[in-house]
């Protein structure tokens, strides 16, 4: 479903700080993203929720290449992605509840539709009498939650976190993990990154660990080079064109900041 195929990836003029990243994420999977710090991870989350193009490489998403696609493109699919992230970006001017709220709005669903499924939720993530609180009210770990409850209501088709569990006791993570794994069994694609050896442990999730911008181990982890995957999902074989333009553009030939 979602294919990185020998992707790099530089800021500005910058050296890469990701290089010959290659993986495939079938649908529905769950994954660890671990590494020392600098490794690249969030690096790599940028390129998974589209916020940063490859320097190089090619990205195939829900069946479509990002190379090809127009920056008009880009937000549909976007839309179907739910992002923690690590520095939360709340709205302080809105509630708990209204910043969770707000991915319903934006799909248009009606104000009565969203309320019982917001509330719901910030109970799950033991929230519900803090949900008429701003932000700035809010402690480090409540932020976090209010952060993950909007990432999720959506039922996102991708689910990316960014050390999600960082800022809470271990009580909380490990009820935030199983938020995670229960939204992946209705088929949502989950990749977390975390610095959390003990709940890479408690879940047996496959990792893919980052070590200076290379993908060094994939424990439990199915690459599909591309060739074989495209032979057995079309039972063809890419014309001369396609294998041309796929060479330049994983040379590096098709350049994007
Ligand atoms: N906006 C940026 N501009 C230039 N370089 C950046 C930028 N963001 C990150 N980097 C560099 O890219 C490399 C990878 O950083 P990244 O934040 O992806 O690592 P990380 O594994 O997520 O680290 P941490 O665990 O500390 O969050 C580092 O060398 C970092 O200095």
């Amino acid at each position: 479903m979602i294919r990185f195929e020998n992707v790099g990836m530089r800021y500005g003029m910058g050296s890469e700080v990701l290089k010959d990243i290659s993986f495939t994420l079938e649908r529905g999977s769950f994954h660890f993203l671990v590494g020392p710090s600098g490794a690249g991870k969030t690096s790599l989350l940028k390129l998974l929720y589209l916020a940063h193009r490859p320097s190089r490489g090619l990205i195939h998403y829900f069946g479509n290449d990002t190379t090809e696609m127009s920056r008009l493109e880009l937000p549909k699919i976007r839309r179907r992605i739910g992002v923690v992230f690590q520095d939360f970006r709340l709205f302080d001017h809105l509630t708990a509840f209204e910043n969770v709220a707000m991915p319903l709005q934006i799909n248009g669903a009606k104000k009565a539709q969203v309320a019982g499924h917001v509330e719901e939720l910030l109970e799950w993530v033991g929230l519900k009498d803090r949900m008429h609180a701003k932000p700035p009210t809010l402690s480090g770990g409540e932020k976090q939650r209010v952060a993950i409850a909007r990432a999720v209501i959506n039922k996102p088709d991708l689910l990316v976190a960014d050390e999600p569990t960082g800022n809470v006791d271990p009580e909380i993570a490990k009820r935030l993990i199983h938020l995670f794994s229960e939204l992946n069994k209705t088929g949502t694609t989950t990749v977390v990154a975390t610095h959390d050896e003990s709940i890479v442990e408690a879940v047996g999730a496959p990792v893919l660990h980052l070590n200076k911008g290379e993908l060094e181990k994939q424990r439990g982890f199915k690459y599909q080079p591309y060739d074989k995957a495209v032979h057995a999902a079309q039972g063809t074989i890419d014309g001369p064109a396609e294998q041309s333009r796929r060479a330049a553009i994983l040379q590096g030939g098709k350049q994007d900041g």
